[in-house]
């Protein structure tokens, strides 16, 4: 078990904030102070909606009308200090989520961040498996969800005590820090709490010039906001040109209504973006096995890198004989947005279902348990490249995807984050995109927070956007 935090440190980790930080406010300098425990004192959730469906942003073969949607939980201390966290829903069912967080809440309250973070593994189990709420998951749904949200409040609140980024807390920790977070229940017969904390050891060599590296360039990047599958073809070539304008090379494009429309869109995009840019394509779950096959082999001329969610993302099995179908064409398979679990993931991994990753940072239960899939994927050295967008992931994720760079994998080669260019306005702290890369979050915290008036502003349904849209 990790050691407890002694005086004027958090659990292990000294209180002291990392170079590149904008100078401390007042606010901030009262907060730092290293005798505060930080008591969690409420947990307040609220129902953040925005009505992207009205323009089709975000609109797939499966969700074709997404309003892009947050159940956003405000931790709130005695110190003063707050934490931010958030997990992603589509709109409608986004009050079923609050509804479990405010079940989690009790947990929550009354625990100070010393308490929470000297024994987190004992925290996110206690979270995961509680006797009664066990049942509505285990881990997974809505329950896990929530879990997600509270745990990337806490994880915010931990980064901001710190004042560090959080790609920054989990960078510095020390490895057997990182690996005391992660509950190894379910996962050990592929990855020991041993065989992790000895893949963090050896990835400590050459630490600093990857740090160093990813401040100076960040992290590579592609976009899915071209081709939603809502977008007219004229849409779609005006924003994949403007797109070639800033930058970008690799491109995500939605298929899975119609062949014929999915035929004449691959080729019209690969044909702007040229043969050595990287197209992707995003099927979210709509064909069989056997009809995945034999569409996305009919698109192979477009030469995709990888097929997501070819079929039913629970369909482990399903997803190996798609993987090995398509391999000979030189299609890879990548899934996970819908990937509800760390044992799921150690599935698809042991069954050779997937060529990528893709960790989501509000799926699973936050940073714990993607910190185990991260590893895990090292381990199979598969390459991770994690599902952002919707509202606030692309925020969140960065900061995974870093700390797997810097840590964890070390290379880059076929890795690259999701980045969707909707909602950012939203957020104190948006994420900062240069020449297609994702530069590094320099403000203390996990980049949850949202404008206070943004929230406001899209309440559901009290909030004015929508009072507007009901009097529609
Ligand atoms: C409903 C959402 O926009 C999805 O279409 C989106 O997350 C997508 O699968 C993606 O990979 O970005
Ligand atoms: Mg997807």
């Amino acid at each position: 078990m990790f050691k407890p935090a002694r005086h004027g440190e958090v659990g292990g980790v000294s209180l002291q904030r990392s170079q590149q930080q904008k100078p401390l406010r007042s606010h901030d300098r009262l907060n730092l102070c290293a005798e505060m425990s930080h008591k969690i004192v409420n947990l307040r959730v609220r129902d953040v909606r925005f009505p992207t469906s009205l323009e089709q942003h975000g609109s797939d073969a499966m969700h074709t009308d997404p309003d892009y949607s947050a159940a956003y939980v405000v931790l709130d201390t005695d110190s003063g200090l707050k934490g931010f966290g958030l997990t992603f829903t589509l709109g409608k069912g986004t009050e079923i989520v609050l509804c479990a967080v405010k079940a989690l809440a009790g947990l929550v309250i009354g625990k100070s961040l010393q308490e929470i973070v000297s024994n987190f593994r004992g925290f996110y189990r206690l979270l995961t498996s509680d006797g009664q709420m066990r049942w509505l998951g285990p881990e997974k749904g809505v329950i896990h969800l929530a879990t997600a949200a509270v745990l990337n409040a806490v994880w915010d609140l931990w980064a901001r005590a710190e004042g560090k980024p959080l790609w920054k807390l989990l960078v510095d920790m020390d490895p057997k820090q990182i690996v005391s977070c992660i509950d190894f229940r379910y996962i050990t017969d592929v990855l020991t709490e041993e065989e992790a904390l000895d893949i963090l050891v050896k990835a400590q060599e050459g630490k600093k010039q990857r740090e160093d590296q990813m401040l100076k360039e960040g992290y590579p990047a592609y976009t899915t906001s071209c081709a939603w599958l809502g977008y007219s073809d004229q849409q779609l070539k005006q924003l994949c040109s403007d797109a070639l304008k800033s930058g970008w090379t690799r491109f995500k494009v939605k298929v899975g209504a119609d062949l014929e429309d999915d035929i004449r869109r691959c080729r019209l995009i690969r044909k702007m973006i040229g043969p050595s840019s990287t197209l992707m394509i995003d099927a979210n779950q709509r064909w069989d096995v056997a009809e995945a096959i034999s569409w996305v082999s009919r698109l192979a001329e477009v030469k995709p890198l990888w097929i997501e969610e070819p079929t039913s993302p629970d369909d482990i099995l399903g997803h190996a004989a798609i993987s090995k179908a398509l391999a000979p064409l030189g299609i890879g398979v990548a899934t996970g947005e819908q990937c509800h679990n760390r044992v799921m993931f150690k599935q698809f991994l042991q069954a050779s279902a997937l060529q990528f990753v893709q960790i989501d940072s509000c799926r699973l239960g936050s940073v714990n348990e993607n910190l185990a899939v991260l590893l895990m994927a090292y381990k199979f050295q598969v390459p991770v490249c994690p599902h952002a967008g919707g509202v606030g992931l692309c925020e969140l994720v960065q900061h995974l995807i870093l700390f797997d760079y810097i840590c964890v994998s070390a290379d880059l080669r076929n890795r690259m984050c999701e980045y969707v260019d909707h909602l950012h306005e939203h957020f104190t702290s948006p994420v900062v995109i240069q020449d297609a890369h994702y530069m590094p979050p320099k403000d203390p915290g996990y980049s949850c927070e949202m404008l206070e008036e943004s929230v406001n502003r899209h309440e559901y349904p009290e909030g004015d956007i929508w009072k507007q849209e009901i009097q529609k």
